[in-house]
């Protein structure tokens, strides 16, 4: 920061450790010298993925954001001398759709993350289709969740990065490939899991440490207290629409063997999982039902936009736009109100679609006691940790047109590659019974 512009009146006292006096700044907006920034830039520049290198820093404003680093543990903030592990999961939106308002009948079928990887595989995005299914992760049944963590590590793409001490040791920059393989993780793993015993090395000791580290993160995210004001937001009894997605390699395989659907356990109500997919369910019209809302809301602004500030398109995100999120009737009396309302829960719920889950794991000592801190047991070890959440600065009301267009692409994309399959199995199966036919005739 620019020494002579630092000012103290911006900083206040926040704790203090053996070593350590911590202060916090006041904003969370920090400025910073130009010339930083333009520095920054420049050093940052060679590791970042070509994909995103199309869009540059904004080196002209001065301002960041100064945010606590995620990776590192949230509970226990002067232990940073032990080993800290950090999964951190973007785990998607993890309900289909219920609405009335839904056209497309796959819609009520399969997910939207299923349907969009085949979007995003043809358009380069990523190099082959991932067997994550949200709805298997938001399941709350341990052999669900199991498979989705799989899954994700099998093909990370931008849902599952692992950092060790803050470094990132797996995950996807970009299509071109993982930052590190199964055999390497399970090398930074090890000595987490497996810390006393020499654990011969090969695909055993791989597959023993991915186990320990899928059950430990499975653990953690059904872990949890009730508490939080998350709870008012509870949209009724039990979860709407199906709990299963058509397209879930998971579900599938249960199909073929004859049983219909995968026991779904649910998510026990305390747990950060439960909380996030409450509030993804605040998208309770879907695009489909929603974007006519918006455009009364648009039409509303064309003719009143000086209305803009009162209608709190763009914060203050306080109190009374926090009250309006708990109206949850979907009955439209025509008034622009109701349009405003459900239009800023979509958007609340489309933060909470995008967000990203911290899971910050540190070995513990054995006489560490639970009532200390949280702790969460593997086979061999033991763990204190701390769970955040990440991204979450609200969807801009711009971003509402872009929603419902990609909506219909990936949809329409995903019917036609369906199509294209059937129709490419169909001559096979005409094959098969003219061969067939040709085996009864008469000789
Ligand atoms: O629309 P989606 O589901 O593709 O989500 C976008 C994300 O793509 P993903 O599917 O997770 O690979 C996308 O992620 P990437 O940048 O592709 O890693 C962004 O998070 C984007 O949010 P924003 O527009 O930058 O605020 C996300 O856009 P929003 O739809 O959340 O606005
Ligand atoms: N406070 C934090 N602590 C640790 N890591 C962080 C923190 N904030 C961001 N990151 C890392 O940086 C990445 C990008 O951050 P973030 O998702 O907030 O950016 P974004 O531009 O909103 O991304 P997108 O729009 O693609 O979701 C995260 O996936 C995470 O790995």
């Amino acid at each position: 920061m620019d020494e002579e512009k630092i000012d103290e009146n911006e900083w206040g006292y926040h704790g203090e450790g053996n070593k350590s006096l911590v202060v916090a700044h006041a904003q969370e907006v920090v400025q910073l010298p130009l010339d930083f920034v333009k520095q920054l830039c420049l050093k940052v520049q060679s590791e970042r993925p070509e994909s995103r290198c199309d869009k540059d820093l904004d080196t002209l404003s001065g301002y960041a954001l100064c945010l606590p680093n995620l990776a590192r543990l949230q509970t226990y903030h002067f232990a940073e001398h032990r080993p800290i592990l950090c999964v951190e999961i973007k785990p998607k939106c993890g309900f289909i759709p219920f609405s009335s308002d839904v056209t497309h009948e796959m819609k009520h079928k399969v997910c939207r993350y299923c349907m969009h990887q085949h979007l995003k595989v043809a358009t380069g995005k990523w190099k082959q289709i991932s067997k994550y299914c949200p709805l298997d992760l938001y399941s709350g049944n341990k052999q669900r969740m199991h498979f989705a963590l799989k899954s994700l590590l099998q093909e990370a793409q931008n849902n599952l990065k692992i950092f060790k001490n803050g470094e990132l040791i797996y995950g996807c920059t970009d299509a071109r490939g993982p930052v590190a393989d199964r055999r390497e993780l399970a090398r930074h793993l090890k000595p987490f899991f497996f810390p006393s015993n020499g654990l011969a090395g090969g695909p055993n000791c791989t597959r023993a440490v991915i186990r320990e580290l899928v059950r430990v993160i499975t653990r953690v995210l059904l872990s949890g207290s009730d508490k939080g004001r998350v709870g008012a937001l509870r949209l009724g009894p039990g979860p709407q629409g199906p709990r299963v997605c058509e397209a879930s390699p998971f579900s599938r395989t249960l199909r073929r063997q004859g049983k219909n659907s995968p026991e779904c356990s649910g998510l026990p109500k305390g747990c950060l999982l439960y909380k996030t997919l409450q509030v993804q369910m605040l998208d309770l019209l879907d695009i489909e039902g929603l974007y006519p809302l918006y455009r009364r809301v648009e039409r509303y602004l064309e003719e009143f936009p000086e209305e803009r500030k009162t209608l709190q398109i763009d914060g203050p995100y306080d109190e009374a736009f926090y009250q309006k999120l708990l109206d949850l009737s979907t009955e439209d009396d025509g008034t622009v109100a109701f349009a405003l309302t459900k239009v800023q829960q979509y958007r609340v719920a489309m933060t909470a679609k995008d967000c990203s889950i911290m899971i910050a794991l540190s070995p513990c000592l054995q006489d560490t006691r639970s009532d200390q801190r949280p702790i969460v047991p593997s086979s061999r070890s033991r763990f204190t940790f701390s769970v955040s959440v990440l991204d979450l600065d609200l969807k801009p009301y711009e971003s509402i047109p872009h929603q419902y267009k990609l909506d219909g692409k990936i949809v329409n994309y995903y019917s036609k590659t369906l199509h294209a399959k059937d129709a490419a199995v169909m001559p096979t199966r005409f094959k098969e019974s003219e061969d067939c036919t040709l085996v009864l005739h008469k000789v």
